[in-house]
């Protein structure tokens, strides 16, 4: 079955040399965005991602105008949201959704309630009010709650409820602020499935902040990393997994390339080659093509090295498949290999000898 063409055109979002500095005690001022420049385009799933206090936030809530930049421009769909006013900023706030970690639901609205609350606020007459928030509510898959209350929800189920809530007006961008960091990993699934779902029928533009890399894996297709106030580093999301460059990149995706050398291994690791020769250990990334290839059986028969395989993986990153393998061969014909194997396509890094 074909999927439903969107209905709306995403808008783009641009980040033009921003800066933000806030005012502290005593006169003295915090610098929390330095020069960022990052475009996400229109219809595009995009992340930032930063450790505690590296300035997500701060970045986010300039697309919708809780925030102003000190310097540079924020622009959605081409509008200057930081000059805007009034009318206009009222309209780019409509155009801009948002979902939170915590929900932000009203506890003495019903689902129905919630979802209706934008509507209301922005003067739609009650009977199109009626239609659309069904239509919402369905959409997310809670037909069969509309009349129950937060407190009688699932953290899942609320935040189904506050996607629903903020496509109320139809938005051109859905901001996403930590909107699975309370959730459990089966519920993460199911929430990113849903705004992957939403993304592709609805075209709309979706950013979000997060501190985990498997978030962003999962949905982004590009990520801006973002370090105590500046991009460290930004591309697609599948080029970033397979050629980090900046440090706070690799630490982020450390934890979840989910390939580590055994411990009997890594506890015998040495950085310098032995007297003896021994082996070099060496972390092989298939990409693309190539992740499905019979790479180490060509080494094998073509140069005559033979390989031990330590530790591998291969997932799919932006539907693409990405392979993580550790290796390790006689150090003396070790160059030969990574050489026949760079050649090939594969990019090899050399993590140490064992003897
Ligand atoms: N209104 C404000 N006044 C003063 N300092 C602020 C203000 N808002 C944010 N900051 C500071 O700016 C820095 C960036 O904050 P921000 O909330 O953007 O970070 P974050 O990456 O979203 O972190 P977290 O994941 O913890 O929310 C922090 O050091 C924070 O204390």
């Amino acid at each position: 079955m074909d999927s439903p063409k969107p209905s709306a055109q995403g808008a783009s979002i641009r980040f033009d040399k921003v800066s933000k500095t806030f005012d502290k005690k005593g006169g003295q001022s915090f610098a929390a965005l330095q020069d960022v420049s990052f475009d996400v385009k229109p219809g595009e799933i995009a992340g930032i991602i930063g450790r505690s206090g590296a300035g997500k936030s701060t970045m986010l809530r300039m697309v919708n105008g809780l925030e102003r930049p000190s310097a540079g421009q924020v622009l959605v769909g081409g509008q200057d949201v930081g000059t805007a006013r009034g009318a206009a900023l009222r309209t780019i706030r409509r155009d801009v959704g948002m979902i939170f970690q915590h929900f932000n639901l009203l506890s003495s609205r019903t689902v129905y309630d919630n979802v209706a609350l934008p509507l209301e606020i922005a003067g739609v007459a009650s009977s199109a009010i009626r239609s659309r928030v069904q239509d919402l509510i369905a959409r997310v898959g809670l037909q069969d709650h509309a009349q129950r209350y937060p407190a009688e929800l699932s953290g899942g189920q609320k935040q189904r409820v506050g996607i629903a809530r903020a496509l109320a007006t139809q938005p051109k961008v859905l901001l996403s602020d930590e909107a699975t960091s309370a959730l459990d990993p089966e519920t993460t699934q199911t929430v990113l499935g849903l705004l992957k779902d939403i993304n592709r029928d609805l075209g709309l533009t979706v950013l979000l902040i997060t501190h985990e890399m498997a978030v962003v894996r999962d949905i982004a297709t590009r990520v801006a990393v973002i370090d105590a106030g500046r991009i460290v580093e930004e591309g697609s999301t599948y080029d970033l997994f397979v050629r980090p460059s900046h440090p706070t990149t690799r630490s982020f995706l450390g934890g979840i390339t989910g390939v580590t050398l055994p411990a009997f291994i890594a506890g015998r690791l040495r950085e310098e080659r032995l007297d003896s020769g021994g082996e070099q250990v060496i972390r092989v990334t298939f990409t693309g093509q190539h992740a499905t290839d019979p790479m180490l059986a060509l080494l094998a028969k073509d140069l005559g090295v033979s390989v031990n395989i330590l530790a591998g993986a291969i997932e799919e990153i932006s539907d693409k498949p990405f392979g993580n393998l550790l290796i390790s061969v006689d150090a003396l014909r070790a160059d030969e290999a990574r050489a026949f194997l760079e050649r090939h396509g594969l990019l090899t890094e050399v993590l140490g000898y064992v003897g």
